[in-house]
């Protein structure tokens, strides 16, 4: 099933910022018939992102906007428009099969979705909130499980392609994302079974670096020092390049898709039994054999004792 841009349906969620609107704006401003609906919890979050997707490409083609438009998925719709979006806590299973039902009335239902709804609070364990460790799995986890449940009763023989989005944390949970990573690798986990199960389905998933986004903006408020330390060598790229890197791996035919080396030569270290579909896979599977046995022992032992020595130290901060 090969990635195009052109000619679908697509779903998006986590639509409102970051990653999903990069994707939106993508689809809006690269075809003529393919038709978006972004999906996140925000109503007016959700309008003027359709808003603004939609005028700047009227200013880039000069021509006079019709002024406010219809984009909410709601009755009269007005089938000229190619971008829409609806509200809705994709972690809640009944609203998602509301989401569904309302696809379904409109003939929307997807050819494509994109699962970017996500986020993060970095925090070390015992800093977090009850509601926060939920949040964690509620966000990451089930906003993409219930989607991806809700559409495999819809799609039960026309082909798909399911794109997820885990991280690289995923791949190496460290110190700081205990309300996070979890969830990104209970993705992954998900993401194999479906491949397996699915088989009119394409299911890729994708499993960033850092980029520059509102919710990396927000997380690195509250993320401990030692976090930024470990993940440092994952530069945060712009969130639009992100979006790119990812739309030509897809099309390359990827389905285990990193947005920077540090992501690749991760993936390449996670062997195991889950076949990665990624680039240059067979340097990637080499590469990541002589990590494991060269570096990998020396790097864990290292990046132990610096861990301990950091606790060490913010102790004895607290206690003077
Ligand atoms: N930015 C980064 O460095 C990295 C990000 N990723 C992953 O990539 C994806 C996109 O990241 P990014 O662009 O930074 O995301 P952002 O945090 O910027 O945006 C997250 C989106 O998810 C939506 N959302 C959150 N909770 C729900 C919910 N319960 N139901 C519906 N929508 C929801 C938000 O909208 P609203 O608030 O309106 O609900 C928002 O549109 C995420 O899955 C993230 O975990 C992975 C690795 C690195
Ligand atoms: C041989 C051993 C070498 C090991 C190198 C270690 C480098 C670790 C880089 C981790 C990058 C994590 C980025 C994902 C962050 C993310 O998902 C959050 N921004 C949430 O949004």
């Amino acid at each position: 099933m090969k990635y195009t841009l052109e000619d679908q349906v697509v779903l998006i969620t986590g639509g409102s910022q970051g990653l999903g609107k990069e994707f939106a704006k993508k689809y809006y401003n690269e075809t003529e018939n393919t038709k978006i609906i972004v999906v996140s919890r925000s109503e007016a979050k959700l309008l003027d992102t359709c808003n603004e997707i939609r005028l700047a490409a009227h200013l880039r083609k000069e021509t006079s906007d019709e002024g406010q438009v219809q984009h909410k998925l709601a009755t009269p719709l007005d089938p000229v428009q190619r971008l829409f979006y609806f509200p809705c806590d994709l972690s809640c299973y009944e609203s998602v099969e509301n989401l569904f039902n309302v696809l379904r009335d409109f003939e929307l239902l997807p050819t494509q979705t994109l699962c970017c709804a996500g986020g993060s609070v970095p925090k070390l364990f015992r800093g977090l909130s009850g509601q926060e460790l939920n949040q964690g799995m509620d966000i990451n986890y089930k906003t993409t499980l219930n989607v991806a449940h809700q559409l495999a009763l819809a799609e039960q023989t026309r082909e798909h392609h399911l794109i997820i989005f885990s991280s690289v944390t995923a791949l190496y949970p460290f110190v700081g994302y205990s309300q996070y990573a979890p969830a990104k690798a209970a993705i992954k986990s998900l993401v194999a079974i479906l491949r397996q199960e699915l088989t009119n389905f394409r299911v890729s998933c994708v499993y960033p670096g850092n980029f520059e986004s509102e919710g990396f903006t927000l997380e690195q408020v509250t993320k401990p020092k030692i976090t930024k330390l470990i993940e440092g060598p994952s530069d945060a790229i712009p969130c639009k390049e992100a979006c790119d890197i990812v739309a030509t791996s897809l099309a390359r035919g990827q389905d285990d898709v990193f947005t920077d080396f540090v992501g690749w030569m991760i993936m390449g270290m996670d062997l195991g039994l889950t076949s990665k579909r990624s680039r240059f896979v067979a340097l990637q599977w080499i590469f990541g054999i002589l990590l494991n046995i060269v570096v990998v022992p020396f790097y864990l032992v290292g990046c132990s004792w610096y861990i301990r020595k950091w606790f060490r130290e913010s102790d004895s901060k607290k206690a003077t």
